[in-house]
């Protein structure tokens, strides 16, 4: 995908300059050095370039460069740590690497024909607004790749042939990088200019009934989760937990639902990449109020946007209801990803499988119905009913 490239160099992806690629810059010694050109001059070459390219631009997905003072920290301007906001994939195994490891020269030309080549194969400015830290790497041209689990690979399967396949990232399958597996996806980011993205996680629970069980047989105390806690509320946690220094899993699954609008709506914000910046600070967004505030920034009052989510909901929903996998899945901790860019072009998407899980036979949701522990309900309409309304009432004003 050409358009994967940064605005600066213009380089095509076969390595071939494009309009507005740098001149080769070739210096001849006045001795005429002819010394021959070592792995290690490559890679210093390389590294050299890609430090100074990291703190000069970014390479965004969808081939657009920011801010050219802005160094590395202050492009990953989330407010928690570099593992959400605008994040720097690895490009594992790059073909280009094994294919031609020994050619020298030809690694040397393409560096001085098309500097950013390289380094734009290796890696890849990118937006996570949730999830864990390195579970994403750059695919090939358009894609992404997934750290692998079993659970969302079988949901990947089983949509390719259900009613909600056009609105799932497309998916290529199982792939092996440097001896990891990985689920490889469409990046839906890579055909947007400047994407502006939210992550908005649906349902009224956000952790499985098995997690519950699990929790309940043989609490495990984490003191990880205790310390997210206290950097939200200090006094969130019982005396009992200030004594553990520390939390079950469940306990603080319930907390964040509770502080936001998960309990409440059936959907709560992530995060936004809004521009330049992330933010991913909406724990204690709760109130109805609140979340349509942050939606009218997110859309910038554009109505034509608002309007083309809303239809995309409405097409989701439609198909929600016609599909079979949906009737028969527990939905946890899945999200509709939002996207829009200047052109108005605005999309909506269902991401993140990994805690989607099927019901016993003869058993289906509605999704709807209040969550009651063993009826496995997970709220999710009632969630994209609030969010149609959310965006409604923006349309409206
Ligand atoms: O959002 P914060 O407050 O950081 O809490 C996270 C999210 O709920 C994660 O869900 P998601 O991946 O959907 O964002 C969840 O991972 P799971 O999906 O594995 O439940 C994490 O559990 P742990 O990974 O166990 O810490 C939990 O700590
Ligand atoms: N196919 C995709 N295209 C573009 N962005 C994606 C895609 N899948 C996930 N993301 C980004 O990565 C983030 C985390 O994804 P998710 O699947 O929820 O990971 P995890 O399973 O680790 O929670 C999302 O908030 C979104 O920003």
């Amino acid at each position: 995908m050409a358009e994967q490239f940064s605005g600066q160099a213009g380089c095509l992806s076969d390595g071939k300059p494009g309009r507005g690629c740098l001149v080769p810059q070739v210096t001849i010694t006045s001795d005429g050095d002819s010394r021959e050109i070592t792995e290690e001059d490559l890679e210093e070459e390389v590294n050299g370039r890609l430090r100074r390219k990291l703190s000069n631009s970014s390479i965004s997905s969808n081939g657009s460069s920011t801010a050219l003072d802005e160094s590395e920290d202050d492009i990953l301007s989330d407010n928690e740590t570099k593992s959400k906001g605008i994040v720097t994939l690895e490009h594992l195994g790059d073909s280009v690497d094994s294919g031609e490891q020994s050619n020298a020269w030809w690694k040397l030309k393409t560096i001085v024909n098309c500097p950013l080549l390289t380094s734009q194969r290796r890696r890849l400015s990118w937006v996570q607004l949730a999830g864990h830290k390195g579970s994403f790497k750059a695919g090939d041209e358009g894609s992404i790749l997934k750290k692998f689990s079993e659970n969302e690979k079988l949901c990947f399967e089983r949509l390719k042939e259900d009613a909600l396949h056009s609105f799932v990232p497309s998916y290529y399958g199982v792939v092996e990088r440097d001896g990891e597996l990985f689920l490889k996806m469409k990046d839906l980011l890579a055909e947007f200019d400047l994407p502006n993205v939210m992550d908005c996680k649906m349902g009224v629970r956000t952790y499985l009934e098995d997690e519950l069980v699990r929790a309940r047989v043989k609490p495990k105390l984490r003191e990880d989760l205790y310390n997210k806690m206290l950097e939200v509320d200090s006094e969130a946690p019982t005396v009992e937990e200030k004594k553990q220094k520390a939390v079950t899993k469940p306990r603080y699954m319930q907390w964040r639902e509770s502080l936001s609008s998960t309990n409440t709506l059936g959907f709560r914000i992530e995060g936004i990449k809004r521009g330049e910046t992330c933010n991913t600070d909406f724990k204690k967004t709760r109130s109805k109020e609140d979340v349509i505030q942050v939606f009218k920034d997110f859309v910038e009052g554009n109505k034509n946007i608002t309007n083309s989510y809303i239809t995309r909901l409405e097409d989701i929903k439609q198909a929600l209801k016609a599909s079979e996998f949906f009737n028969k899945h527990e939905v946890i901790g899945s999200s509709l990803l939002f996207i829009h860019d200047h052109t108005e072009r605005a999309e909506v998407w269902l991401i993140d499988f990994g805690k989607t899980t099927p019901l016993l036979d003869g058993q289906n949701l509605d999704h709807y119905r209040p969550w009651e522990e063993g009826n496995r309900e997970d709220g999710y309409l009632l969630g994209l009913d609030n969010l149609l309304q959310t965006l409604s009432s923006l349309a409206r004003e």
